[in-house]
């Protein structure tokens, strides 16, 4: 993707399967917004191939648009409506597309208990909190029950009852609803709590894509195993801690006291992949030389499965 004379993705690939949450991670800068926006059909890319439910999102009707969510970063609107009438409003521009598989839209009070706006969805949207007006945007993104809903940074202003309320209601929505979840985030506990999948982009590359655990087993490695032994607190950092656990505890037995064994968290692991990334990009390696398994250099940003596809 080339915003005038500067490349910003280069050479991103990647596909989700149906029902899957995949995490887009990445420093500032690194191309998430544009990534998610060439996806959504919100912004021309300028080169490469995409693919979502089937479509190529240039040229998506609206039957397709329909098909899918978005939340984006912030929206600034509807200032003088109630959430209820904007929710109402919204949702039936969504009726001739219901399915029996798929009704369409949500029933407004069924949604507005959902997302937790109950006490103000009578109010004025410019009378919303942050964390409030945040509900809506994710209340407007699912109003039309979408397969696929791409989220750019959604809980940014949430207090920490809100996100957890909004990390069920995503886990609800992959679960019970099959939705496929595209979403971007800074918070990398959310990510690790949400996520069937990471892929992280750097410099407008995917440089890493796999599970929490399969990622921090290649880039952050060892686990860390502490205990305290006569007293004394000790520690050691392995890469097999159940071999090392199992050789500590015939040596020494219950003399073992205050036994952890902390495996590397997802921040370990990004931090460790963004600054390996940094230190080859200083040497000029490029980002496949640290074995992301992104199946080889595509032009396009990516394929997100239809329903058919997916099975
Ligand atoms: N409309 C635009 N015109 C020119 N350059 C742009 C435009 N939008 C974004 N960019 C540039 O493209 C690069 C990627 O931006 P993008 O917003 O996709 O990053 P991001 O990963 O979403 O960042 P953040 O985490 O800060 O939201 C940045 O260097 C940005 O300056």
């Amino acid at each position: 993707m080339r915003y005038g004379t500067r490349d910003v993705l280069d050479g991103v690939e990647f596909e989700v399967r149906r029902g899957e949450v995949v995490c887009l991670l990445g420093p500032n800068g690194a191309g998430k917004t544009t990534t998610i926006e060439i996806l959504e059909g919100f912004r021309a890319r300028s080169a490469g191939e995409v693919e979502v439910l089937g479509t190529d999102p240039a040229t998506g009707g609206e039957d397709w648009r329909a098909r899918t969510g978005v939340v984006l970063q912030s929206w600034r609107d509807h200032a003088r409506w109630t959430a209820r009438h904007l929710l109402r409003h919204l949702g039936a521009y969504y009726t001739p597309y219901s399915t029996p598989a798929r009704p369409r839209p949500y029933d407004v009070d069924e949604l507005i208990e959902m997302v937790g706006l109950g006490e103000h969805a009578d109010q004025k949207v410019r009378l919303l909190s942050g964390g409030q007006r945040r509900r809506l945007d994710v209340a407007i993104g699912i109003v039309g029950r979408p397969e696929l809903l791409f989220l750019d940074e959604p809980t940014a202003g949430f207090d920490p009852h809100a996100r957890r309320e909004f990390h069920e209601l995503v886990l609800r929505l992959a679960g019970a609803e099959e939705t496929t979840v595209l979403l971007t985030t800074h918070d990398l506990d959310e990510a690790e709590k949400l996520a069937d999948r990471i892929l992280i982009l750097a410099d407008g590359r995917i440089v890493a894509d796999g599970t929490t655990a399969g990622l921090a087993e290649r880039f952050a490695g060892a686990a860390r195993v502490s205990w305290r032994l006569d007293g004394e607190r000790r520690s050691v950092t392995t890469p097999d801690a159940t071999r090392f656990l199992r050789g500590l505890l015939a040596e020494h037995g219950e003399a073992v006291a205050d036994l952890e064994v902390r495996r590397p968290s997802l921040e370990d692991t990004y931090l460790a992949l963004v600054r390996r990334h940094e230190a080859g990009a200083s040497r000029g390696e490029s980002a496949r030389e640290f074995g992301a398994e992104t199946g080889g250099r595509a032009p396009g940003p990516g394929r997100i499965e239809s329903g058919e596809a997916a099975r």
